[in-house]
């Protein structure tokens, strides 16, 4: 089998596929996408309903065959994760021969089975088996061990989810898909269920391609992010440079950044951190982070402002100098959106017209961003 899935030398997920869903008539929507993702860390493909999203997955699992809605003929297809070919012109690997672990919104458990059994189910159908200790382990990643002996309907909606998670991790999948898991709960179960996801992350080396229409669960777990637009893709690349381009209307209403920084130092008296990005310094709410850690903040367009002067009387405590990289009309007609740099770290601002012309912005201007609010994304 040839590679040709590594990008740059480094492991990659490559999938390409054009595709129609054969409603026997002349249908309206088609996805026609060219990928080139890592094959580690999140990627999360995010877009509006009926971007395509669904689908694209369905694909990349070979539930969707590529079949021209007209003609009846193969329709482009190629898939291949790190040096494997799971799909091209004469290779069509059934779902069942993907090493792929599938989650969906509801958890798909079966309701007269223990979860033991429910995941006794999901191994023994599984290509290679796991050790003791991976099961062990996955068990405890998703903190479910105390849950063997119920039924899934004395579970809450989260703990479902976490098994089905931990069942689709333990076939040792080589990818991990996850279809909107978090949209069937409420918003304290989400609250929940992140840490897990975050762990999962972090300690398993399974790459994970994440669907999802929420901005936040975005921010909270990529690392690289796909935009669907109509069954294309509107960008992809790294979460923040994505996040920080101008001409995607479709992050328009959620318009904002996400940073990195490391926290500094702790005021006790206000219950403030001061972190660093490159480019400044932040003041930001104290919720026991650790001096040295780094943290995600997220930093929405709507909450900066823009000033010429460096010591005008406010309320706003972080303030850092910035340079105007572009301006650009915004989708309300009263808005424009402004692309600043502070240092290397881009962000975005959403300002009234007026203020753009009031203030005479053009790209290469220098002046003060003040930033309201910044989110600690946990
Ligand atoms: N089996 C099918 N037959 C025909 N059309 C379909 C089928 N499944 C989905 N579609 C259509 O394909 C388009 C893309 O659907 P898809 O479910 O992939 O979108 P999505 O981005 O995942 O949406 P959502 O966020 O609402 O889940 C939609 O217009 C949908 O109506």
């Amino acid at each position: 089998m040839s590679d040709n899935s590594s990008v740059l030398g480094r492991p990659s997920i490559s999938a390409r596929f054009a595709f129609a869903h054969d409603t026997g008539e002349s249908t309206d929507f088609s996805l026609d996408v060219n990928l080139q993702l890592p094959a580690s860390g999140v990627t999360a493909v995010y877009g509006h309903s009926g971007s395509g999203k669904t689908t694209l997955l369905r694909c990349i699992a070979g539930l969707q065959r590529n079949i021209h809605p007209q003609t009846k003929t193969g329709y482009t297809a190629h898939l291949a994760i790190n040096n494997t070919i799971w799909q091209d012109e004469k290779t069509f690997l059934p779902t069942h021969k993907r090493a792929l672990g599938y989650v969906f919104q509801e958890s798909g458990l079966f309701a007269h089975l223990t979860i033991a059994n429910n995941i006794d189910y999901g191994i023994r159908r599984a290509a290679k088996k796991p050790t003791d200790a991976d099961y062990n382990h996955i068990l405890a990643l998703m903190g479910i061990q105390s849950l063997m002996k119920q039924f899934p309907a004395q579970l809450s909606g989260g703990e479902r989810q976490r098994v089905a998670i931990a069942r689709s991790l333990l076939i040792r999948p080589r990818l991990l898909l996850m279809d909107e898991p978090l949209s069937s709960l409420d918003i304290t179960r989400k609250e929940d269920i992140l840490p897990y996801l975050e762990s999962l992350k972090s300690e398993l080396n399974v790459p994970i391609i994440y669907v999802t229409h929420s901005m936040d669960e975005v921010a909270r777990l990529a690392d690289h992010l796909v935009v669907m637009e109509k069954g294309r893709v509107a960008a992809q690349g790294p979460l923040r440079e994505v996040l920080s381009r101008l001409d995607l209307p479709v992050l328009s209403a959620e318009a904002g950044v996400v940073v990195e920084a490391t926290v500094l130092e702790r005021d006790d008296r206000w219950h403030l951190l001061r972190a660093e990005i490159e480019g400044g310094t932040l003041w930001l709410n104290d919720n026991a982070e650790a001096i040295g850690q780094v943290v995600r903040l997220r930093i929405l367009a709507k909450d900066i402002s823009l000033s010429k002067s460096a010591n005008e009387a406010t309320s706003i405590l972080n303030r850092i100098p910035v340079r105007v990289t572009a301006v650009t009309p915004d989708l309300d007609d009263a808005m424009s959106l402004v692309q600043l740099a502070a240092g290397d770290t881009l962000m975005l601002a959403r300002l009234t017209r007026r203020s753009v012309d009031q203030l005479a912005l053009a790209s290469g201007d220098t002046l003060w961003a003040q930033i309201k609010s910044v989110a600690i994304v946990r």
